[in-house]
């Protein structure tokens, strides 16, 4: 998708939010974007969700879109189920897999004990829930965040920081704005910053500097693969897009922000032969002497033989 000479004024006299934004938004990546409150974080969000129509310039090459607002309609007649399975349909599914999915996501995010109170009903917290899932189950081609970790419990932080994992290594775009500076760590691909009416990239933003090479957990995933199984040349496309170097004994070593190390260790285990995963341990931080640290508690453990 691109947004090129994107501006957004409300009203015809009102003060323009956004002036002049050209934007690539390329697939499996993860946009953050920042700024102060009031710059116009959520007027951009809701322009890259097509919720909201540019004053002027053009968006093009939409791909499918879920958005999760910063404010969530908790007034509507439905269950929580309910919305899911209504909102999966919209999607495009059909009725039992969106009801299907609505029960898993429920299930991720330790909701199912609510999946049949209505939505008016539920505290803070699990309407929430609702409103991740619901972006979440459609599987988009774009999921456009609004501060969607506000209100979660850490559990369900934690499932919302893996799912973007997972959008982004199916291939998918994820931009989202988070007021925690250190959200999703590391793992962020561009970091933009709304000043001014203006978006302003990593090198005109000045305090926004820093993608990938941030500070945030990193995972080292020590692994074997069969002869040619994955070319070196075949690695920028592997997910979280690991440093790759040589290890002892004919092994690799990958080392990739932590949200991204479940995706890459699926991407590993199942590809055509499998990969032999030897050990996952937490990576020192860029700059650090060399060695590992036992690996966390949340963080995978270790394969010691290939998936069949
Ligand atoms: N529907 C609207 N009608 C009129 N003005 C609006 C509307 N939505 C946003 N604005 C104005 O546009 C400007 C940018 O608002 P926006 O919500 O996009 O900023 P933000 O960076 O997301 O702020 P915050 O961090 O506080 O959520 C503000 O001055 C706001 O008052």
């Amino acid at each position: 998708m691109r947004l090129d000479g994107v501006g957004r004024r409300y009203g015809v006299r009102g003060p323009w939010v956004l002036r002049e934004v050209d934007l690539d938004v390329p697939p499996r990546a993860l946009l953050r974007i920042e700024g102060t409150n009031g710059s116009g974080k959520s007027t951009l969000l809701r322009l890259l969700a097509g919720i909201d129509r540019p004053s002027t310039g053009r968006i093009t090459g939409r791909p499918r879109t879920a958005y999760v607002p910063e404010r969530f309609p908790v007034a509507l007649p439905f269950t929580a189920a309910g919305y899911l399975t209504h909102l999966g349909r919209i999607h495009g599914l059909h009725g039992p897999e969106a009801a299907r999915r609505a029960t898993e996501w429920l299930e991720r995010f330790g909701a199912a004990g609510h999946a049949h109170t209505r939505l008016a009903e539920l505290s803070k917290g699990t309407s929430q829930k609702v409103a991740v899932a619901q972006a979440l189950l459609a599987e988009p081609g774009l999921l456009v965040l609004d501060e969607a970790w506000t209100g979660l419990d850490r559990g369900a932080r934690e499932v919302l920081d893996r799912a973007v994992a997972e959008r982004v290594a199916d291939g998918g775009t994820v931009v989202f704005v988070d007021h925690d500076p250190q959200r999703l760590a590391g793992a962020a691909d561009a970091r933009y910053r709304v000043a001014d009416g203006r978006l302003l990239t990593q090198e005109e933003g000045g305090p926004a500097a820093g993608a990938r090479t941030a500070a945030g957990p990193r995972v080292l995933i020590e692994a074997e693969g069969a002869p040619g199984s994955l070319p070196p040349a075949g690695a920028p496309q592997l997910p979280g897009g690991p440093e790759i170097a040589p290890g002892p004994d004919g092994t690799t070593r990958l080392t990739v922000p932590a949200v991204h190390s479940d995706a890459l260790l699926r991407a590993l285990l199942t590809a055509r032969p499998p990969w032999h995963i030897r050990a996952v341990t937490a990576a020192p931080p860029p700059h650090d002497a060399p060695g590992t640290v036992p690996v966390t508690d949340d963080a995978p453990a270790p394969h010691e033989a290939p998936l069949p």
